[in-house]
């Protein structure tokens, strides 16, 4: 349910009572921002006078906002500062202040870093060419790259380690820096940026207003205090303004303990029978994972798109814009890189040993071998080294989904494959339940007498799964939250096992590399086109579908329809019940097949009970 952010239980506060720019909020009245979130009360007044900012707030409470509008109103009153001076020198006040760069927004990621982009765009919408904005972290040559930066525009948005290529070949110039915003200021330095964050920092020119905005205060946003900012204006939520507007938890969060195989099975039958209604993002272990799931999901004619580090980044950012335009439903996603860079912290906060899984059977593909990156290697290397898997290409380390991607109105964060550290599960479920809206995620989890128990669908990081949800249940408790058991009926589920285990069959390990190569090739092809066209006309790309069918299995045709028998009185019934808690599933429209598959047979169906309906009954409130 989308919660409206004007509602008086955030703050009576209103964008137009903040001294901003008439066409900034004009902006704002356009995209139906009409309160500012708790993050944009507290943190705009105090930036417009000046003050340097550190903000911890939640994700998706509209960090970005929090920084850019003041930003933007401040390099639009200079501005007209400047022409009011050189018209009152008699100089015309249409030439602006001098050509220079004033403001560099660094993130972590390609995919914020267009992402932010974007929302300049739209705030700016009202500003004429007053505002130039260039993005350095997307694939464009070098050449192009530069020729963009000698225009000087006024904001400059990048990852730490392209900025840093530009700042030593003087193509990127920091003198005239006004302000310098580092976004996710808690992951920054874990995707491998420490070295150009020095060398960045060593070129500021004195005075620059700093904003540091983080959705966690950890040691990595001490130091990068210490070496960006004066004495911050401080911003940290409370309670409330943590969770929702009423103060209610605005992700409903539940876990199932499930077998390797039956993950499967779990997910064939919340997808066909549409027990989740909305948008999904599933996330899975590792690369050739996505694959695994998108082929086996293929078979059931349900459609998804792959989202991870191997696809070229135009793809990447066609597929979230897309999906937030409700081209596609659900996106099967890893996060390797934010996986990596929290895993030994969190080892060794806990001191726990955890021991190596290994499932037989099963590339490891999360390793950090033989990737290249534009940036510095990561900081923290994994002690372990894995198998190399025989698809590992070419990895993006500026690679990101879990963190700061603003996915649009997904109702549900499924955890395929549980992460390996508390912190990556928190970035994970952000990305639900963002700006007003609420939201679930649910987690399979593999009990430690299951691991390894079904060799195809093994998993290595899944050796400890039981270790991870307890410390995911220790950090939602300190914040007040609880995950509960979904109990599946799994007898009834049992009926719908034949076909998985046919499905399963068909995904082999063979037909998963094709797939992974298939699509790349296909995806390389289509990001060239991207690259071309994206920045004149990205409407004109909407038939570039990413979940098309890959085709590498033969589907059976008679596996895309669920048969009424399995539907039948009784059988369905108990499936959705869970004795632990509200069930935010409904039911689907599956009626309609079910229905059109009577007529065919000459039945009078329509008069008969959705046996489907039955799912939701016995939803504890
Ligand atoms: N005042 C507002 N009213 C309504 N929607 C808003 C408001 N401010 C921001 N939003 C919307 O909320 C969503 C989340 O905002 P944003 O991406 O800035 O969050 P964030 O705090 O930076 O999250 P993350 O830490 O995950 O990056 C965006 O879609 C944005 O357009």
């Amino acid at each position: 349910m989308k919660r409206k952010l004007s509602d008086t239980d955030w703050s009576p506060t209103s964008f137009t009572s903040l001294p901003l720019d008439p066409r900034l909020l004009q902006a704002i009245a356009t995209l139906n921002y009409s309160t500012p979130t708790p993050v944009q009360q507290s943190v705009i007044p105090p930036a417009l006078e000046g003050k340097d900012i550190l903000a911890r707030a939640k994700t998706g409470s509209g960090k970005t906002a929090a920084y850019l509008l003041p930003i933007l109103h401040r390099i639009l009153t200079s501005q007209q500062d400047v022409n009011n001076a050189n018209s009152n020198d008699g100089e015309g006040g249409s030439g602006g202040s001098a050509a220079a760069t004033e403001a560099l927004i660094l993130v972590p990621t390609r995919e914020l870093a267009d992402q932010v982009y974007k929302v300049i765009e739209q705030y700016t919408t009202f500003c004429g060419k007053q505002i130039t904005a260039v993005n350095i972290a997307r694939n464009i040559s070098d050449s192009i790259q530069q020729s963009l930066l000698l225009s000087h525009p006024k904001i400059v948005i990048s990852t730490p380690s392209r900025a840093a290529i530009h700042f030593n070949t003087e193509t990127l110039s920091l003198e005239s820096l006004k302000y310098l915003v580092i976004d996710e200021a808690d992951l920054i330095l874990s995707y491998g940026h420490e070295n150009d964050m020095q060398v960045l920092s060593g070129a500021l020119p004195k005075g620059i207003q700093t904003f540091l905005m983080s959705a966690t205060l950890t040691d990595d946003v001490e130091g990068l205090q210490k070496l960006f900012c004066r004495h911050p204006f401080v911003y940290k939520p409370d309670a409330k303004e943590e969770d929702g507007a009423d103060g209610a938890e605005v992700v409903k969060q539940f876990y199932i303990s499930t077998g390797e195989d039956t993950k499967f099975l779990l997910l064939y039958v919340i997808f066909k029978l549409k027990l989740i209604k909305g948008k999904s993002i599933i996330f899975v272990a590792d690369v050739d994972r996505c694959y695994r799931l998108r082929l086996f999901l293929e078979q059931f004619g349900i459609r998804a798109c792959v989202l991870n580090s191997e696809l070229p980044v135009n793809s990447r950012l066609h597929i979230v814009q897309e999906f937030n335009k409700n081209v596609y439903e659900i996106i099967i996603a890893t996060d390797e890189n934010e996986i990596m860079g929290d895993e030994e912290e969190e080892e060794e906060d806990d001191d726990d040993e955890v021991e190596e899984g290994q499932a037989a059977g099963e590339d490891g593909d999360t390793t950090m071998e033989g990737m290249e990156s534009e940036g510095n290697p990561p900081p923290k290397k994994k002690k372990k080294s894995k198998r190399k898997s025989s698809t590992h290409r070419k990895r993006d380390t500026e690679y990101g989904v879990s963190r700061g991607v603003d996915f649009q109105n997904v109702t549900c964060v499924l955890n395929f494959d549980l992460p390996v550290t508390s912190k990556s599960y928190m970035h994970r479920i952000g990305r639900t339940a963002r700006a007003g809206n609420s939201g679930m995620a649910l987690s399979f989890y593999v009990p430690k007498p299951l691991y390894g128990k079904h060799r195809p669908t093994s998993v290595a990081s899944s050796v400890k799964d039981e270790k991870v949800l307890e410390r995911i249940k220790k950090q939602q408790a300190k914040l007040g939250r609880e995950l509960k058991p979904y109990n599946f009926d799994m007898k009834q589920l049992e009926a719908f096992r034949y076909r998985m285990d046919d499905a399963l069959r068909a995904v082999t390990k063979v037909a998963v590399q094709n797939a992974r190569m298939k699509e790349l090739r296909a995806e390389l092809v289509a990001s060239e086109k991207l690259k071309r066209h994206f920045e004149e006309n990205p409407e004109d790309l909407r038939h570039l579908r990413h979940d098309r069918e890959i085709k590498v299995v033969r589907v059976q045709q008679h596996m895309k329809r669920v048969p009424e028998y399995l539907l039948g009185k009784g059988k369905a019934a108990g499936m959705g019940l869970n004795k632990g808690g509200s069930v935010p599933f409904k039911v689907g429209s599956s009626r309609k097949t079910a229905r059109g598959k009577g007529k065919q047979k000459g039945k009078k169906v329509g008069k008969r009970k959705d046996p489907l309906k039955s799912f939701g009954k016995g939803r504890k409130k």
